[in-house]
């Protein structure tokens, strides 16, 4: 699904990322850990092909295509989204009418979306605009619900989020990536084997989201630097307990 190639970043002259190699097959959920400053925001952000974050060498593939050029919303057409840290809240444009332009040309009823991520009661509110932690969140659940994307970026997911939500918050991402329950119960069993799932890359501090949803396989990015792959829930017991510069150190 997402493939990346010796990719070489600069942002502001100074490169963040150094001959970055990755691949995450079709239906795989992939954990992104990391020191702050280490690079994951900027890894996503070139992967999504915003302005600023410059390819200086490398490709990156997704469903075969070299998107390393492609423009940003080009890439969205093509299945990528993303659930930013720090989603930008914008003053006179509702959450409803976002949702609706992120479905795009597929039909998505944005009540019962809303419903799902129990954000109902935000829909006519304008976007992120002093919406709490949690709130923006979900908001940028909601999104990626209507767009309906094959590869989910989602950076730190449950930063902000409380014991409660996050549990929902699992639940919707589960369902964003067809392995959720409800995903289940609605097709036959036939019809559940024979879909697809959806692959994702998912920045997380605490771990605590790996509570709630499958990882196939865990990352550590150190000072720009992919430095170790394997089990994400090893990984995470890891840098508990011998912190990120061991890590690096162990698996140089
Ligand atoms: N637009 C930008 N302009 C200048 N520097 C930037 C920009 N974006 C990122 N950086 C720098 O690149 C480095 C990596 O930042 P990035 O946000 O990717 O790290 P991160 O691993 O996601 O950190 P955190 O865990 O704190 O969110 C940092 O030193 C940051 O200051």
């Amino acid at each position: 699904m997402l493939k990346i190639e010796d990719l070489v970043v600069e942002v502001e002259g100074r490169t963040i990322l150094n001959r970055i190699s990755l691949e995450i097959p079709e239906g795989e959920t992939h954990i992104l850990f990391g020191p702050n400053g280490s690079g994951k925001s900027t890894l996503m952000m070139t992967i999504m092909g915003f302005s600023g974050y410059q390819v200086k060498s490398g490709h990156i593939w997704f469903k075969g295509e070299d998107i390393t050029r492609m423009p940003i919303h080009e890439r969205a057409r093509l299945g990528i989204g993303v659930a930013f840290q720090r989603p930008p809240a914008i003053n006179g444009l509702k959450t409803r009418d976002v949702v609706s332009l992120c479905a795009g040309q597929r039909s998505a009823n944005v009540e019962e979306l809303a419903q799902k991520a129990n954000f109902t009661d935000f829909l006519d509110r304008d976007l992120n605009l002093n919406f709490s932690g949690g709130e923006m969140k979900r908001s940028e659940m909601l999104q990626l619900m209507a767009q309906g994307p094959d590869l989910v970026l989602l950076d730190e997911p449950e930063s902000g989020v409380d014991l409660e939500n996050v549990v929902l918050l699992g639940e919707i991402i589960n369902e964003l990536l067809g392995r959720g329950v409800r995903q289940r119960e609605k097709e036959s069993p036939i019809a559940h084997r024979e879909k697809k799932s959806k692959s994702a890359l998912v920045i997380t501090h605490t771990g605590h989201i790996l509570n709630y949803i499958t990882a196939d396989k865990g990352h550590v990015l150190y000072n720009g630097v992919l430095c170790c792959a394997r089990n994400a829930r090893e990984i995470l017991q890891w840098i508990r307990e011998y912190g990120y510069e061991e890590c690096f150190r162990c698996a140089s």
